[in-house]
């Protein structure tokens, strides 16, 4: 007689997804593991504290470990998810979105003071983002300002059919427009606020990225040209013409790009007004007027 072997606990299943990831030299196995577990047993971290105990089913076993191999492979765990959290909010993701970066919350924070002040002075504050992915960070600042509406530009049509997903599923989308557009090509109107977070990366760099970036996040989203500032040059040649008096620019840039974008922004006629690091403390940010 064959005894019947018992399906694993929830606090058994964590354990061993995590000794697993971890055994592969996965940085963050204990929330990687916790990440898949939570999704795919639609469980809550409360659900280990309290019902460590509980069996799960055989699906959800499956489900498991098809995202624990995945992992394992080098997948990231929000690709594998098919989403991740940005300023509070759920954005899914595509091959065709940038995963989006804590580090780009930065630019969230310091242009919100902008947004609300002009939104208050003049009932709207009109958004330009140019390279939007999944539409983080104009979605962030709609969420937090209501008046705002926002024209979400990429070159990527996946991108933008993702950016308007995420913002159908936000609510937000009466105030959201997407564009696919070549930088400023099929942009119109004029914007009190641009944004971008632009491919930075010098292109003899990429090699060298982890490889779940380089294999996971798209080539588009990565690609900066030869020196990593080719988005930059055209970006500020084109802003002039779409940035209300008064107007704010703000990009993201690589850590050591400062002194080179700031100079690309000064030839095109634009004043440094600030500066801001990341959560690591490396320059990240930088906001300019005409
Ligand atoms: C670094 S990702 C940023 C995505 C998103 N804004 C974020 O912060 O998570 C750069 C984005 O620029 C887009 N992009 C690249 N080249 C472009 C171009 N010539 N015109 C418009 N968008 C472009 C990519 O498709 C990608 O979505």
């Amino acid at each position: 007689m064959t005894a019947s072997v018992a399906s694993p606990t929830l606090a058994e299943t964590l354990r061993a997804a995590r000794q697993r990831l971890a055994a592969a030299g996965i940085e963050d196995a204990a929330l990687d593991a916790r990440l898949i577990i939570e999704h795919f047993s639609a469980t809550t971290r409360a659900d280990a504290i309290a019902s460590p105990g509980r069996v799960l089913d055989s699906a959800a076993l499956q489900q498991i470990e098809a995202a624990l191999s995945r992992r394992l492979a080098g997948e990231p765990v929000h690709r594998i998810l098919g989403f991740r959290e940005f300023y509070g909010l759920k954005l899914f993701l595509s091959p065709e979105t940038l995963e989006p970066r804590a580090d780009t919350e930065t630019l969230v924070d310091m242009v919100l003071p902008f947004v609300r002040k002009v939104a208050a002075r003049e009932g709207t504050c009109r958004i330009l983002d140019l390279g939007t992915g999944t539409g983080a960070i104009p979605l962030a600042l709609l969420a937090q300002v209501p008046q705002a509406m926002a024209v979400a530009a990429d070159i990527a049509p996946g991108a933008l059919a993702a950016a308007g997903r995420n913002a159908r599923l936000l609510g937000l989308s009466d105030r959201f427009e997407t564009v696919e557009s070549d930088w400023f090509a099929k942009i119109s109107g004029r914007f009190h606020l641009i944004v971008s977070n632009p491919p930075y990366i010098k292109s003899t760099d990429i090699g060298a990225l982890q490889r779940e970036v380089r294999s996971f996040d798209p080539m588009l989203a990565l690609d900066g040209g030869g020196d990593g500032l080719e988005a930059y040059r055209l970006i500020s040649a084109g802003v002039a013409g779409h940035l209300e008096d008064g107007g704010r620019v703000a990009v993201e840039i690589g850590f050591d790009q400062k002194t080179d974008v700031t100079d690309i922004f000064d030839q095109a006629g634009f004043e440094l007004v600030q500066a801001g690091q990341d959560l690591g403390g490396n320059d990240r940010v930088l906001v300019f007027r005409c």
